[in-house]
């Protein structure tokens, strides 16, 4: 299984899961399967020592990545994560992920991810505005307006790419404001961008429920993390009448079959920091989640969460991928074959990146769109991806996944054969 000698994927681990994403793909590309070995491999990959002095007294040392590993069609570009799990191998499938999800909505960019493998909960805001403030330093040499575009992921946030902005800026002895996306607005930000990931899963989850004939009204929903993406997103669901059974995060898991009141929710959490002891809901056991029956199930958390064993249970229509690489090729294999159809992440999460997109426009030309010009603008590029790749899967046969796979390395490669090799 490896391709590379400096990671040791399995099967379903997430540089696995890409790379089977990729053989899947490959008899679908035509003449252009002779470049398909450069999706498999990082173009670049930075790993950085981060050392900082802790409000003790004492120095601690985290490691920190930043993987671009695609520049075939423009700058890199994705987010930041923050998470005690993450490693090389995690932040390379993100990247590359990243490479697929910006072709398969034709943003102008390759693909990029980086990440600091740790616990954000056990530092103090000081030591973690040093954290960033280093890791944007040492990561400096590669990301700028033009080369590499970082933004938020999970647990990072608009005052994480405020201060990921201003080290940079510092830096170079200039304001780039384009340096990342995701900022507070008075920085730069753009409207909408909070709210991006989660609006275009609704966005795109209703496209997907209309053509497979299930009714929003009604439709019993499941969501795997209540972040910036499952929050919004169950919100949406909920505002155009869909009952949101289940959520769960990691705190605990909730459960009412009537439907979860959205706004108390929302509020309870932002008070609470998790949904464990919300009244208004029965607690279940974390691994009942998968047992839930319902008609959209939504994980919004991290990768490997759709298992053999959990598809084997999943009673739902619908898999609709707010996370990056939440089914393992084996959990995808036993939906198949279960007839649960899985919206890929790579269209169903491509929300945020293209107001980012829209973000780093803005900031380039100084000039600023209303929240309705943003979310019209989206809007119509996630409907028209998502036809392209609905019909794409029709036209072969093909899941959505390989169908959005087949458009979006489609692109790249044609762009990588009309560059050419040669230096
Ligand atoms: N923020 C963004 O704009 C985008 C995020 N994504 C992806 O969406 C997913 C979620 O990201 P965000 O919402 O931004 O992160 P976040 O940090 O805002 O929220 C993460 C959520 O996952 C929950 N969670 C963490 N570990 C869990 C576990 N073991 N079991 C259940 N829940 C758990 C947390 O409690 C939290 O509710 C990630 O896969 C991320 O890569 C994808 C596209 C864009
Ligand atoms: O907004 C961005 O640039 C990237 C968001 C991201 O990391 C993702 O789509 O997974």
């Amino acid at each position: 299984m490896p391709n590379l000698s400096f990671v040791s994927p399995t099967r379903n681990s997430p540089w696995g899961t890409y790379l089977s994403q990729i053989d899947a793909v490959e008899p679908y590309l035509g003449h252009l399967s002779r470049w398909v070995e450069t999706l498999r491999r990082p173009k670049r990959a930075l790993i950085v020592d981060i050392p900082i002095e802790l409000d003790n007294g004492t120095v601690a040392h985290y490691e920190g990545y930043r993987v671009q590993h695609s520049l075939t069609r423009g700058p890199g570009k994705g987010g930041v994560r923050y998470h005690p799990d993450v490693t090389l191998e995690e932040v390379m499938a993100l990247s590359a992920w990243m490479t697929i999800k910006n072709a398969a909505v034709n943003l102008p960019y390759g693909g990029a991810k980086g990440g600091i493998r740790l616990d954000p909960k056990t530092l103090s805001m000081k030591e973690l505005e040093k954290v960033t403030r280093r890791y944007t330093s040492e990561i400096g040499i590669i990301i700028g307006p033009t080369q590499d575009i970082p933004a938020p992921d999970v647990n990072t946030n608009g005052q994480i790419m405020a201060w990921m902005m201003d080290t940079y800026s510092m830096n170079v002895g200039a304001t780039a404001t384009g340096v990342v996306t995701g900022k507070p607005i008075p920085l730069g930000g753009s409207l909408g961008r909070v709210a991006a990931t989660g609006r275009g899963v609704f966005v795109v989850g209703r496209e997907a429920m209309r053509r497979l004939g299930i009714d929003m009204e009604g439709a019993r929903v499941a969501v795997q993390g209540f972040g910036n993406v499952g929050s919004i997103a169950a919100k949406m669901f909920a505002a155009n009448g869909a009952k949101i059974v289940t959520v769960q995060d990691h705190t605990g898991t909730i459960h009412n079959d009537n439907g979860l009141d959205m706004a108390d929710l929302l509020q309870y959490v932002a008070l609470r920091g998790g949904v464990e002891g919300f009244k208004g809901a029965e607690t279940i056991a974390n691994e009942n989640f998968w047992d839930v029956k319902t008609d959209v199930l939504i994980p919004a958390a991290l990768e490997g969460q759709i298992t053999d064993a959990r598809a084997q249970r999943i009673s739902t229509r619908l898999v609709l991928e707010g996370a990056n690489g939440p089914t393992t090729p084996d959990g995808e294999a036993v939906l198949a074959d279960r007839g649960i159809v899985v919206v890929p992440d790579v269209i169903a999460n491509a929300g945020g990146v293209t107001v980012s997109y829209f973000e780093w426009v803005q900031d380039f030309s100084s000039f600023f769109w209303t929240e309705d010009e943003i979310n019209l603008r989206l809007d119509k590029i996630l409907i028209g991806a998502f036809k392209g790749i609905w019909e794409t899967s029709e036209q072969h046969k093909i899941p959505l996944r390989t169908a959005a796979f087949t458009v979006a390395c489609t692109r790249v490669l044609q762009a990588r054969e009309e560059r050419g090799l040669y230096p």
